[in-house]
């Protein structure tokens, strides 16, 4: 066989931007010549097409749609619900309120509730960390070792009109003590059709292939919430996609993927669950000097308070909070 005949030829005719590997054919059409081995952010394990593969390393997310069944999103739904009604007591589970509600008089109800983080010990809301649909995902960006190691559910509150419901625009990256990047991946599925209006996640394509970039508080007028650090500055020519989904549509993509969403603008609480994995064979790099300094000293702060310690570490942070899915627990 050919050494060319190894390669993948793929005709890219539905790409509308530059595409670092296209080439235009004799027959007009444009093509990309991919060697399987050069395709770094995925492994080839039968479950992703190659079109898929070349779609996430060219653009950093792939959304698949209807992932998750409604049935087990109404279930998560119902268990947040049970959390907002203080029926249940999570360990470790963080609550937060929109920056615009926890510094006024309003008084608080279930609604108040814009995030909950570290649902680790909730068997139900963790159940989604677990479906086997998502991890076959999973695996084909981390391989068989899959620690879950950030849990969110996202109930975006329609803006107040400080526009604090907004997340600037970030890479995820910023916030992990650990690498390589690239055998990390965030799962997000929406609850609910999300789009513009409420607030979808806005994403860069491509950025991924970037480094990380320095984050900081932006300087919003109406405030910003704790920890929704952003990119100092990024390329505001650089393409935007909007990722409209519908209830279960489910999009991994790379921690270092510039992303964020817009304010909702309806009356509804835009919600969506997600979560971080990372290979069990990563490793704990350490933040000191680094741009992710600033973050990790918050994060310690917080944690210092929530445990009534006075020293832990940053790494230590993600240690507790970690669960091993699938395989073993090599290294995190
Ligand atoms: C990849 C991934 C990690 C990316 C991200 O998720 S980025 C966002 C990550 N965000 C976080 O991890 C934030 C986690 N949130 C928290 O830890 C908590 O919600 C806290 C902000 C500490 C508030 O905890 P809570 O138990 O509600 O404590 P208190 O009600 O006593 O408030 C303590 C002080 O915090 C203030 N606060 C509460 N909520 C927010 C807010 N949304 N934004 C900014 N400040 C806030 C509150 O006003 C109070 O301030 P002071 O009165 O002490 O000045
Ligand atoms: N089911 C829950 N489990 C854990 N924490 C919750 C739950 N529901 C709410 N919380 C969080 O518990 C904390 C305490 O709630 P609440 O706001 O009533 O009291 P507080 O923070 O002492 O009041 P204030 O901020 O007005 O001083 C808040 O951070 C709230 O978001
Ligand atoms: O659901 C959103 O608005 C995006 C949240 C996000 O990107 C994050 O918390 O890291
Ligand atoms: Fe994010
Ligand atoms: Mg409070």
């Amino acid at each position: 066989m050919s050494r060319a005949a190894d390669r993948l030829k793929v005709v890219v005719n539905h790409l509308d931007r530059p595409c670092s590997f296209v080439q235009a054919s004799t027959s007009g059409e444009n093509v990309a010549y991919y060697q399987p081995q050069a395709l770094r952010y995925s492994f080839d394990n039968d479950l992703l097409s190659t079109e898929q593969r070349i779609s996430y390393e060219e653009d950093g997310f792939l959304l698949i749609k209807g992932l998750v069944s409604g049935e087990d999103i109404d279930r998560f739904r119902a268990a947040f619900e049970r959390i907002c009604r203080r029926e249940v007591q999570v360990p470790g589970l963080v609550v937060m309120r929109d920056v615009s509600i926890a510094k006024s008089e309003f008084v608080p109800d279930q609604k108040a509730i814009s995030k909950l983080q570290d649902f680790q010990e909730e068997p139900e809301l963790f159940r989604y960390c677990s479906l086997p649909q998502i991890l076959n995902y999973v695996e084909c960006f981390t391989g068989p070792n899959i620690m879950a190691m950030h849990t969110m559910l996202i109930n975006k509150p329609p803006d107040t009109g400080n526009k604090t419901s907004r997340h600037p625009m970030h890479q995820d990256l910023h916030y992990f003590p650990f690498r390589p990047a690239d055998r990390i991946v965030c799962s997000w599925t929406a609850m609910e059709k999300v789009h513009c209006q409420n607030g979808c996640l806005v994403v860069l394509p491509g950025s991924h292939h970037g480094t990380l970039k320095e984050h900081d508080y932006p300087e919003w007028e109406g405030g910003v919430n704790k920890m929704y650090h952003g990119v100092r500055d990024h390329d505001p020519n650089h393409p935007r996609v909007h990722l409209e989904m519908e209830k279960g549509d489910t999009v991994f993509f790379h921690p270092l993927l510039i992303h964020g969403s817009g304010m909702n603008q309806t009356q509804g609480f835009r919600k969506a669950i997600s979560c971080h994995y990372a290979s069990a064979d990563c490793y704990y790099i350490d933040v000191r000097g680094t741009t992710q300094e600033n973050i990790g000293q918050e994060v310690k702060e917080i944690a210092a308070r929530k445990y009534a310690v006075d020293d832990v570490t940053f790494e230590d942070t993600w240690a507790v909070r970690g669960r091993l899915v699938q395989g073993d627990r090599t290294n995190l």
